[in-house]
């Protein structure tokens, strides 16, 4: 047999992919464990989709190794046991919407009942409707039921919700939902941070292509149960050193990227007082000041300097 239950559905060691002279994937580890979503998160251009590419089997990696239901993600064994929905929906163009999804369950043994999907995924209206013809958003959950409807045991999910309307996205987290309870596992990628918040058990953060930081979505935002943070935004390059001095010892301030201030730490309404004393000293009208939890976004910016979405 190829796998043993209790292995990993993906378990990604070292991995490395160069595309010429661009190193798209440096080194990465990962482990989606069996019934879990893991939601690899990053910007534009850090590795992602080439990552789960390796894995679904379409990209020969330079380095390192991959495993995906304990085989090699070329076996040709994977193919009924594995969804994948790539970027971009991926359909062919003059198929309709109903004829393409049964097209995909005839090649599955235990197919789920198409016309039940398109119910589920809000498709029934268009079955009829040539694939070209299809709303982007259409495309992509047409594509996401072609993923699902072989019952698969792993599902790839390349940016499932992009350029869905807030509705459709709502759906299709549900069914990631339903998914995991099942005990399916799902490997998806996004660059919204509510997203993996909402979907995932795990979280690995790439940029560059390489992991930034892993854990759980809780792990992630709050390293210190205490631990909030201060934002706001002022006038770039403030000098720091008197608010410091003036806060309790353990906070942490900083200017995270040009204009967008962080205090870090306990947080309470002395806090807030003392920062904005500080800019009324300094005749700076703080915008935007907000007191919350760390977010993924704000893990993201002090790991890298950036915005996510810039
Ligand atoms: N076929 C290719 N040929 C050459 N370079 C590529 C190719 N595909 C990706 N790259 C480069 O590899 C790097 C990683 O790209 P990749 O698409 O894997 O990132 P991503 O995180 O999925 O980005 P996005 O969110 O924009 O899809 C980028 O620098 C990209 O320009």
């Amino acid at each position: 047999m190829s796998s043993r239950p209790r292995q990993p559905a993906v378990e990604v060691s070292g991995l490395v992919k160069k595309y010429g002279s661009v190193v798209a994937v440096d080194g990465l580890d990962l482990v989606v464990e069996r019934g879990s979503v893991l939601a690899l998160l990053g910007p534009n251009g850090a590795g992602k989709t080439t990552t789960v590419e390796v894995c679904e089997g379409f990209r020969r990696a330079d380095g390192g190794s991959v495993r995906v239901l304990g085989s090699d993600p070329r076996s040709p064994d994977l193919r009924a046991r594995v969804g994948v929905m790539p970027q971009g929906g991926g359909g062919y163009p003059g198929v309709r919407a109903d004829e393409m999804l049964r097209l995909v369950a005839a090649c599955a043994a235990r197919p789920l009942d198409p016309a039940w999907l398109l119910d589920v995924l809000g498709l029934s209206g268009v079955g009829r409707t040539p694939y070209k013809r299809l709303s982007g958003g259409q495309q992509q959950r047409l594509s996401l039921a072609c993923a699902l409807v072989g019952r698969p045991e792993l599902v790839f999910l390349d940016e499932p919700t992009a350029g869905m309307d807030p509705q459709a996205r709502r759906l299709v987290w549900e069914l990631v939902g339903a998914l995991r309870s099942d005990g399916v596992s799902v490997l998806l990628t996004t660059h919204l941070m509510d997203e993996a918040e909402a979907l995932a058990d795990a979280v690995v953060i790439m940029d560059g292509g390489r992991v930034v930081a892993a854990g759980t979505p809780a792990e992630l935002t709050s390293p210190h149960a205490d631990d909030q943070q201060l934002r706001f935004r002022a006038r770039p390059g403030l000098d720091l050193s008197l608010l410091t001095g003036a806060l309790p010892e353990g906070l942490r301030v900083r200017e995270a990227s040009r204009g967008t201030y962080l205090v870090q730490g306990r947080i309470d309404p002395q806090v807030v007082s003392t920062v904005t004393s500080w800019c009324a000293q300094q005749g700076v009208l703080a915008e935007e000041l907000t007191v919350a939890r760390r977010s993924l976004e704000d893990v993201f910016l002090d790991l890298t300097g950036r915005e996510l979405r810039s």
